[in-house]
């Protein structure tokens, strides 16, 4: 398979479309109203997802985000981002570690890593890393996490310290989302504020106006 070269990362609101949240609703309708609102830069999460249909999934979503000019990258599954063209992964201390997600991924795709905080970051880029996803920053009631919530005022040292970009995820919605932009975050990870939306793309309309009117505004 090509792999085209890689756009840069898009900074902002960054989408995750997740199996868990309005579980009725089909994944493929779920990014597609998140692309219509202008998601740039979108996560498939799908821990609920048999694995025939998470390989249609994400196939028939990489493929949308890729005609709307979005980043799509894969939840713990290289295989699946393989699979599917995907733009690269997400992986956690649960998930394969990021150097063996590299080496099967190569420099051509991302490799996002989860952190807790600046230590954490510095591993993530001594392992190949392209961005953190650092949280939990606020409450979530969408995932039980064993760390603590971070708070705006250590994840601003964190972003401050890290050596790679930090995406801020845990409780992020739209009261919030300009308290992140304005840390200099590179973005702001959001589920269930955008998929729990009456109007999805509405929503993922204001989030990313709200990121914009404050980032790295230091408020
Ligand atoms: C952007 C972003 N940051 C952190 C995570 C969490 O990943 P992980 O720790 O692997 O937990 P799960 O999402 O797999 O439950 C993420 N998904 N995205
Ligand atoms: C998937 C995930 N990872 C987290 C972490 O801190 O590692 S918090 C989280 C869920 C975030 O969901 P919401 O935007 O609905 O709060
Ligand atoms: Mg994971």
């Amino acid at each position: 398979m090509n792999v085209s070269p890689r756009p840069p990362l898009p900074q902002g609101p960054y989408l995750l479309c997740d199996d868990s949240i309005r579980p009725e609703l089909p994944l493929v309708d779920k990014a597609g109203q998140l692309l219509q609102g202008g998601a740039r830069m979108l996560q498939l999460r799908m821990k609920h997802t048999p694995p025939r249909e998470a390989l249609a999934a994400a196939r028939a979503v990489v493929a949308l985000c890729r005609r709307a000019g979005a980043v799509c990258l894969i939840n713990d599954r290289v295989d699946l981002a393989l699979l599917s063209d995907a733009h690269g992964v997400h992986v956690g201390d649960e998930d394969l570690p990021p150097e063996a997600a590299r080496e099967l991924l190569g420099p051509g795709r991302y490799v996002g890593v989860t952190a807790r905080g600046t230590e954490g970051a510095k591993a993530a880029r001594a392992a190949g890393a392209d961005y953190v996803g650092v949280g939990p920053l606020f409450g979530t009631t969408t995932k039980v996490v064993q760390a603590p919530v971070l708070g705006l005022e250590a994840f601003r040292r964190v972003v401050a310290e890290s050596p790679l970009p930090v995406v801020g995820i845990g409780g992020v919605g739209l009261t919030n989302i300009a308290s992140v932009a304005a840390t200099g975050a590179h973005g702001a990870a959001v589920v269930s504020d955008a998929l729990l939306a009456q109007d999805i793309a509405e929503r993922v309309r204001q989030l990313a106006a709200a990121f914009d009117s404050a980032r790295g505004t230091g408020l």
